[in-house]
């Protein structure tokens, strides 16, 4: 669930966004709609505890997200947030395997192969867990970062326009396997997207619109 009341955040430079308050149950899926500026990604970084609101609160998954000290918060984020970037930050260093194992890591939890293959294999990319992320496809890629981001059994998956740059087909692949995941994991689905297509592919969904009044 996601509750907000009288949610802001000021800039350094004295600039304020405010966000109209949203209440989302466990397993709804809400969608950010805004053009570009209009504070989808503030959202998004308050919702994940990566920035600090300075007005009014966010509860995400019965947890008051402010209320939590900065080491706290990691730990929190890590085990409770799946996080689906626009730009996938996948390590090409590490094989698909050890982006995967990265995820353990930064929650202080030992490594589970079986969950790893399960989710990969979930996600039909089992196969790929010896690549490089260079030698994988778009969609590939695609499913190996929500792989990543669905490995924990997350709470909350936060995805930043996940179908930016696709065309109409991957556009509803895309969001069908996004939907379906998180069904199956019961998990609270936030879409951050400026894209027409999302709000079609998303029927019921909560919807929150910005005018980016900074
Ligand atoms: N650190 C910062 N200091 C000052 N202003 C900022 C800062 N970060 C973001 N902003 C401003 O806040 C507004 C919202 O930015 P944000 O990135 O959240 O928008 P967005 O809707 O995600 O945009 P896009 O669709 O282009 O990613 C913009 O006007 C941006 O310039």
């Amino acid at each position: 669930m996601i509750h907000t009341r009288d949610l802001a955040c000021r800039f350094a430079d004295g600039r304020t966004l405010r966000f109209a308050d949203v209440d989302v149950p466990q397993g709804g899926t809400l969608l950010l709609r805004g053009p570009s500026g209009s504070g989808k990604s503030t959202w998004l970084a308050l919702a994940a505890g990566l920035l600090s609101a300075t007005g009014g609160e966010m509860v995400v998954a019965g947890q008051s997200v402010g209320a939590l000290a900065p080491a706290a918060r990691d730990a929190w984020r890590a085990r409770t947030i799946g996080f689906l970037p626009q730009r996938l930050l996948l390590s090409e260093a590490l094989t698909v395997a050890g982006n995967l194992g990265l995820v353990f890591f930064a929650a202080g939890l030992p490594l589970d192969k079986v969950a790893m293959h399960h989710t990969l294999d979930a996600l039909g990319v089992a196969h790929l867990a010896a690549r490089k992320p260079a030698r994988l496809s778009g969609g590939e890629a695609q499913r190996v970062a929500l792989a990543r981001a669905l490995l924990l059994r997350p709470r909350v998956i936060l995805a930043d326009e996940p179908t930016a740059s696709l065309d109409d087909a991957a556009c509803a692949a895309a969001l069908t396997l996004l939907r379906e995941r998180a069904q199956a994991a019961g998990a609270t689905l936030v879409i951050a997207t400026h894209d027409a297509r999302v709000l079609q592919a998303v029927p019921g969904a909560q919807v929150l619109a910005m005018r980016g009044d900074a």
